[in-house]
């Protein structure tokens, strides 16, 4: 076994062919982006072509079931935080083989959220082994190949392209029923090339988190709109940090408004799932900061209760029934 240098050479991945921009004779022409005239969807930063490394993606994922983006349109609304409520949910179930694949490559979080932070990454013959968060619970992240917690992480699109597909190709998950995918905030590189590499190999559907506000539910419907686009199924939307529900009293108080309600508006609006909400709960950022699973310490709270709820919806959801 040999250990994956830190920072991963092998991560300068070649720069394929670059958007032409507002600029260029040929923006808005084949294909454009937020820089360009036309809104679609931008996949200049992919290579053109058949590309070989797909058949490789395509191979091993083949051995995964289910498939499911974590996507959130705005940032800090609790998207790591239930990608990994949701590993540590599915994998207490010891019949399951669970895989948790972190893309958000400028602020990766899991490692930390999961108690990882300090694994580091093993490659051999078969590929990169994900790092192991229990027996049935893998996990993959730029954030194990950083030399610190510090170090910033700052990339281009192309550059990002490559490490997902080298994500997609090397990591050797072996047979998994569930494999999570955590993004980043928004509709960005990330999004663009999970979504062109899973593809094939079949995406189940994304799960959509987002607070009640409405600044959030603004952002939300753009992420709705990219999944249209880019031809992915919407499970359903969870209303994360929903009300607060005092751990000692247990009396419901009203911190931000709208408290709640917003993300269920939405999915009746646009006839999408939705499949619950989860309550704020201060020890819920405590076991993320300790890398413990808050399932685990406060089975019985009100949060534990909404979010294995929403566990069991996603799961009929996705395996039918
Ligand atoms: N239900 C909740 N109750 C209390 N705190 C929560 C809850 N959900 C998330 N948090 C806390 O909110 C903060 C933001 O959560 P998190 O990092 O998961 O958001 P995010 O959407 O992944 O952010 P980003 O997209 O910027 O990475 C964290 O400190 C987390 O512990």
């Amino acid at each position: 076994m040999i250990v994956v240098p830190k920072p991963n050479p092998s991560l300068t991945a070649p720069e394929p062919e670059h958007c032409p921009g507002p600029e260029s004779e040929n923006a808005g022409k084949e294909e454009s982006c937020a820089g360009c005239a036309n809104q679609s969807i931008c996949s200049s930063q992919i290579p053109k072509g058949p590309d070989p490394d797909v058949d490789f993606i395509n191979d091993r994922l083949s051995n995964i079931t289910h498939k499911i983006l974590v996507l959130s349109g705005k940032g800090g609304v609790g998207k790591s935080t239930f990608s990994s409520i949701l590993s540590w949910a599915l994998a207490a179930d010891e019949d399951l083989e669970v895989g948790v694949m972190d893309l958000d490559i400028c602020g990766p979080s899991l490692p930390k959220m999961l108690g990882s932070e300090l694994e580091s990454v093993h490659s051999s013959n078969s590929g990169w082994s994900p790092v192991y968060v229990t027996e049935n619970l893998g996990m993959m992240s730029v954030g194990f190949m950083l030399p610190d917690q510090d170090s910033a992480v700052i990339w281009r699109g192309a550059k990002k392209n490559g490490l997902i597909k080298q994500f997609l190709k090397d990591v050797n998950w072996g047979k998994l029923d569930y494999l999570i995918v955590d993004t980043p905030p928004g509709t960005s590189d990330e999004h663009l090339s999970v979504t062109t590499y899973m593809k094939e190999s079949g995406i189940d559907g994304a799960l959509i988190v987002t607070t009640p506000q409405e600044v959030a539910l603004l952002d939300v419907r753009k992420e709705i709109d990219f999944c249209k686009k880019a031809n992915i199924k919407i499970l359903g939307i969870v209303e994360n940090m929903s009300g607060f529900i005092c751990p000692g009293c247990k009396n419901e108080f009203q911190i931000f408004k709208p408290t709640t309600g917003g993300g269920k508006a939405l999915a009746d609006e646009l006839g999408l799932p939705f499949l619950g909400s989860v309550p704020l709960d201060p020890r819920i950022g405590k076991s993320a900061d300790n890398g413990e699973s808050f399932l685990d310490l406060y089975p019985d709270s009100p949060a534990s209760t909404a979010i294995l709820d929403v566990v069991d919806a996603l799961r009929d959801s996705v395996e039918g029934s």
